[in-house]
């Protein structure tokens, strides 16, 4: 199973402000995409560099590094997924962003998808599929079912706290793809909701409800 736990303790601090009841809406924002960087800092440890010669400030030559022709989509869920964009995208400035809106029926807990509009060239492209939550983990399959038909092979999962069950349900029926996280918690609830988790982040981000 390839679950990623960040431990980084700057990602265990950030995690512990965001869990404070009555937190504002301001300082959710802040945290879910200070976290969303993190998070990406770690799920992009193996891309590849190249050497590249540029003038240094002195007019001598330097030797440098740089990314290798990586082509990225980042692919938020709306809603919540749009908390954590802004913070991937300040590390990956270049990235094309496919987005995609599902929502959770609150009765069945089954996700129902009502938008699709994505980047092009999916097949050549690393996925970094961004979304707060990872609970029962079917918003997060049919994301990544729906992602993997149209041709990417190269897709990594970020969320911010996850539940086992979540991820349980995730790895089996895509044992190949990473999930990076800040948490894995306890349990679901019996509305579907991760404990200890966060409360509902769509709402938090938005100021919703
Ligand atoms: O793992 P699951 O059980 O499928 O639940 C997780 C989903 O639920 C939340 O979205 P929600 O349905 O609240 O939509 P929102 O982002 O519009 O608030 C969350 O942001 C995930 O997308
Ligand atoms: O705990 C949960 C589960 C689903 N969606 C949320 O926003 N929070
Ligand atoms: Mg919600």
């Amino acid at each position: 199973m390839s679950l990623h736990v960040i431990d980084h303790p700057l990602v265990q601090h950030k995690l512990g402000l965001l869990r404070e009841a009555g937190i504002s809406t301001k300082s959710f924002r802040e945290l879910a995409n200070e976290l969303g960087s993190l998070l990406t800092y770690e799920a992009t440890q193996d891309f590849a560099l190249e050497p590249h010669t540029i003038a240094g400030w002195d007019g001598a030559t330097v030797q440098v590094q740089r990314l290798k022709g990586k082509k990225v989509t980042v692919v938020p869920i709306l809603r919540a997924g749009i908390g954590m964009l802004d913070g991937v995208l300040g590390l990956i400035p270049s990235a094309k962003v496919s987005v995609v809106g599902l929502y959770r029926d609150e009765a069945t807990l089954e996700p129902v998808a009502y938008f699709e509009k994505l980047a092009g060239e999916l097949t050549q492209r690393t996925a970094l599929v961004i979304d707060p939550m990872l609970a029962t983990g079917g918003t997060m399959i049919a994301t990544l079912d729906m992602l993997k038909q149209k041709g990417c092979s190269d897709i990594r999962v970020l969320v911010l706290v996850a539940a086992p069950e979540g991820v349980e349900k995730v790895t089996s029926a895509h044992p190949n793809i990473p999930i990076y996280t800040a948490a894995l918690d306890d349990h679901l609830n019996e509305h579907g909701y991760i404990v200890p988790g966060l409360g509902d982040a769509g709402d938090k981000i938005f100021g919703t409800r």
